[in-house]
């Protein structure tokens, strides 16, 4: 992976190469504080190694009895199934089998789903570290019911990735439905190269060793200074930009197979690091589409952000027909590709002229190779941002809050946040 801060320095909000400096030295010690947790196997730290300790192996082997489907259909949420959708999502032109992520629990959108799936010919694929979560178990008792239904018996199709308790677990055991482990010390949101993100593009036929030797090169990167480490780089840079005043960090890939990426990085940097009063928001965007929208707001408005650009430096390319059309003449013998790089230059070029701060990630394709170095720098970008900011990154207890008071409304237990609830304040308006 490649990454170019060129177009932080001396912008406004940026940095000058003494602060880069100075910087060094903190990613010197937070690196000695992260390389303590890996080695010693740490909560969060330990995600930090699935590329040396994922077993790929043990995943095909487990997927076997299910063949090649037609579909898969993965069941889980957040962490669950971001990851998974990620990889799936950038290696589509690997397979033909479809991939179909249930993570809300919108009963319209899941009716059209359950109606267009060949039920017969799809594995269920339920993904859920707790066990516990119950958007994930309400969509799997829905789908259960709708293969019971269609006549297809469920326990043959389905497949299991949780934690050794929980809900999920004695189901797996009591059905004997074939199942995998989450690694211990791997918290949903850093499980994408685990067990957790893997299944499902295994049982699309994905390269997923691929992915995982991408992620290795890039583990293999980390050292005591950000200038051996662009993942390190990227933390150690968005932490001092937000210090500076860039509260929003805009991913924008400019590639349609990276548009799930930007979704996954939108979980992992916000509920990693907000915390206490800090973080830094992601904004989802999407090159060059969103160049015709949001870029008036990142070039002219408040200088609050900070825009990440990402894109391959290979991509198969389509001609644009020669044409005589009057002014069109200039496209012809290009590539829609060479369009779109064109205007990434030029989104990048029109925030530097404004001296709004942008960082270049590049990767030499949207490959297995390039997914797994991708994803695996922005965790290593994660951790470094939450150790100089002195978060706590692996946890999150907002989001468990609003998922004790959801329990609580539906009768799931006693929980005080549920009571929470009761007090909104209104002020209403029709
Ligand atoms: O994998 P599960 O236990 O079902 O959790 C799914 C998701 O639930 C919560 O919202 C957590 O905050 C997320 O980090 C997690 O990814």
């Amino acid at each position: 992976m490649y990454l170019d801060i060129g177009n932080v320095l001396n912008t406004s909000p940026g940095i000058t190469e003494q602060t880069l400096d100075r910087l060094d030295d903190r990613v010197a010690i937070a690196h000695d504080r992260i390389e303590e947790g890996r080695e010693a196997e740490e909560h969060g730290y330990a995600a930090l190694n699935l590329p040396q300790t994922v077993d790929t192996d043990e995943i095909r082997s487990a997927l076997e009895p299910f063949g090649t489907p037609e579909a898969v259909l993965t069941v889980g949420i957040g962490g669950s199934a971001l990851g998974a959708a990620t990889i799936s999502d950038a290696l589509a032109d690997q397979t033909d089998v479809e991939a179909h992520f249930l993570d809300n629990v919108d009963p319209e959108d899941t009716a059209a789903l359950l109606d267009s799936l060949p039920l017969d010919e799809t594995v269920l694929n339920v993904v859920s570290r707790s066990g516990t979560t119950a958007e994930t178990l309400a969509n799997f008792l829905v789908v259960r019911e709708a293969m019971e239904d269609a006549g297809v018996d469920w326990t043959e199709q389905t497949f299991v990735t949780t934690g050794d308790e929980g809900n999920l677990r004695n189901l797996a055991d009591k059905h004997d439905l074939p199942s995998l482990r989450v690694p211990d010390g791997v918290p949903g949101r850093f499980s994408a190269l685990s067990t957790v993100g893997l299944a499902c593009g295994a049982l699309q036929g994905i390269d997923i060793e691929g992915v995982v030797e991408g992620a290795r090169s890039e583990m293999d990167k980390l050292s005591g200074s950000l200038e051996d480490s662009p993942g390190y780089a990227y933390g150690a840079v968005a932490y001092a930009l937000a210090e500076r005043g860039a509260l929003t960090n805009a991913m924008m890939p400019y590639a349609e197979s990276l548009e799930y990426f930007a979704e996954w990085f939108a979980q992992l940097w916000a509920e990693s690091l907000g915390k206490e009063g800090l973080g830094q928001t992601p904004a989802r965007a999407l090159g060059a589409t969103d160049q015709h929208s949001q870029l008036q707001l990142y070039r002219a408005g408040p200088r609050d952000k900070l825009v990440t650009l990402v894109r391959p430096r290979e991509r198969e390319d389509i001609d644009i027909p020669e044409t005589d059309l009057e002014g069109l003449s200039y496209l012809g013998g290009a590539g829609l590709g060479d369009l779109l790089d064109a205007e990434f230059e030029a989104t990048e070029a029109s925030l530097a002229a404004e001296d709004r701060p942008n960082i270049r990630i590049e990767v030499d394709a949207v490959d297995a190779h390039g997914i797994g170095e991708l994803m695996y720098a922005m965790e290593a970008a994660t951790v470094m941002y939450g150790e100089l900011a002195g978060v706590s990154t692996f946890t999150q207890p907002a989001v468990e809050w609003g998922k004790k008071a959801a329990r609580g409304l539906l009768g799931g237990g006693e929980f005080e946040e549920a009571d929470a609830v009761a007090d909104k304040r209104e002020f209403t308006i029709e």
